[in-house]
């Protein structure tokens, strides 16, 4: 039954939804919980310290100023972080939920922006939470307004897990914001061409001020100026011009800055000043989630069992789980044929680079990098490298496997699915707020993929 400090929070949610964008209401309101209200205190708690410090420097004061409304007296607000070891509390899905497109929204030409690349299209999962979050946040409060100061933002991941999808949405949110703003999205092939075309026709000046006078000037794939030496050093100037006059800068790579051996030490070092947040593949509940939201975009009835299938066959990339939904409705509706997974399994065909993973990689690469044995892994011993590296291993499985929890908790020696549950919790929550172990995720996750494609 709901109790009074329910009635409470659900009354300010309300009202805080009317007052608040949809993305920054879903993001950072929904996603908090008030916990406890004593002698006028409300504690509010929130997923992670990414998030109590934007609440903190952004929204405390709407939200304290709501609850002072609906309660007639003044109270104090405390921001919490959830308890890592509640696992329970955190076992329903990742995702948020779908807000509708604003309608008062107009977009910019849509040569320069993709419409379809905003925050409401974006599907929130574990591997993007940070990513997203952070996006958001730069769009809120853009270079030197933003109190974190995420400059430059550096998004990177693998190949079509949403890079650039993040990157324009950010863009698409600024002009909603301020429909003045000089938001320029922008290749690095594009900047390169264009100076290549500034140095042929004299003009590098025209170039250096045509950059410099973007507010938000976003840079897809990155990764490609390394080994350019003249672009580097133009990218360099107009970088700390912008970054000097408090302007954004958000970067998108596959890779993050200290993998690029060829980019020069100060570009390296500028590029990681800032926040560098990692995109990693989606697991099979966000990819069905992804699946399901464009199906609503796009108007269509599909069954679930349909969304799962094509969500199991098509794990690393997201263009191409797009690609294999769109080719089913294309067929089914010229075929006449009715959508069932009999019908659509000889349709898509999944590429055959998707390598299956094994449980038995995932064991092996984590054993080596923990300097601990399989049996170790699947064990009972409670030793805390093992436990740790064990933890990690779930995760991993959880990710790069459709196993159920169960039958990860059988690969581990036959442990209870809560175990696994907790595991994959507390890896996931302490990778958002732990860049290095992000990291080595990262890097185990690549490992994985590369054992599992050579066999
Ligand atoms: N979390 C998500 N929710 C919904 N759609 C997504 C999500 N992530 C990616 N997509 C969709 O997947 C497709 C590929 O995404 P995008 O082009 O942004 O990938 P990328 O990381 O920039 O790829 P590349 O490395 O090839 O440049 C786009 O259609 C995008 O809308």
């Amino acid at each position: 039954m709901e109790n009074s400090l329910d009635r409470l929070w659900t009354q300010v949610l309300d009202r805080l939804e009317k007052k608040l964008s949809q993305p920054t209401f879903e993001t950072w309101i929904k996603t908090a919980k008030a916990i406890d209200l004593q002698d006028n205190c409300l504690i509010l708690e929130t997923p992670n310290f990414f998030a109590r410090n934007w609440l903190q420097a952004n929204y405390i004061n709407i939200i304290k100023t709501t609850i002072e409304d609906i309660l007639g007296h003044s109270v104090t607000l405390k921001i919490t972080v959830a308890n890592q070891e509640n696992s329970s509390e955190n076992s329903s899905p990742f995702w948020s939920s779908n807000p509708a497109i604003p309608k008062t929204y107009t977009y910019p030409k849509p040569t320069e922006l993709n419409p379809k690349y905003v925050f409401e299209h974006f599907v929130v999962g574990s591997n993007n939470r940070m990513a997203h979050a952070a996006s958001l946040a730069v769009a809120e409060s853009p270079g030197r307004e933003n109190p974190l100061s995420f400059n430059p933002l550096f998004l990177y991941g693998g190949v079509g897990l949403g890079k650039t999808h993040l990157m324009q949405a950010i863009g698409h949110y600024r002009l909603k914001i301020r429909s003045d703003a000089k938001v320029f999205y922008v290749s690095t092939e594009k900047f390169t061409n264009d100076l290549i075309t500034a140095i042929r026709q004299d003009s590098r000046q025209g170039f250096r001020d045509h950059y410099r006078t973007a507010d938000v000037l976003l840079v897809d794939d990155i990764q490609f100026i390394e080994g350019q030496e003249s672009t580097q050093e133009e990218f360099f100037h107009t970088f700390n011009t912008l970054h000097e006059a408090g302007k954004q800068v958000v970067l998108a790579s596959d890779r993050p800055p200290s993998q690029m051996p060829q980019l020069q030490e100060r570009l390296c070092s500028r590029f990681s000043m800032g926040l560098v947040a990692d995109i990693q593949p989606p697991d099979l509940e966000t990819r069905m989630a992804i699946l399901q939201k464009k199906a609503e975009y796009e108007n269509l009835d599909l069954p679930q069992a349909v969304i799962e299938y094509i969500a199991t066959n098509y794990t690393s990339n997201i263009r191409e789980l797009e690609g294999a939904l769109i080719r089913t409705v294309a067929y089914m509706s010229i075929s006449g044929l009715s959508m069932t997974v009999e019908n659509i399994a000889p349709v898509l065909n999944p590429p055959a680079a998707h390598a299956e993973v094994s449980a038995d990689v995932i064991i092996a690469v984590v054993a080596e990098e923990f300097q601990v044995t399989p049996e170790d892994l699947k064990g009972s011993s409670r030793r805390r490298e093992i436990s740790q590296a064990r933890q990690v291993g779930m995760y991993l499985m959880r990710q790069y496997t459709d196993l159920s929890l169960p039958k990860i908790g059988e690969e581990f020696g036959g442990k209870d699915h809560t175990t696994v549950m907790y595991s994959c919790d507390k890896v996931g929550q302490r990778r958002e707020q732990d860049p290095d172990l992000s990291k080595v995720l990262r890097q185990l996750g690549d490992r994985i993929t590369l054992v599992s494609r050579s066999q």
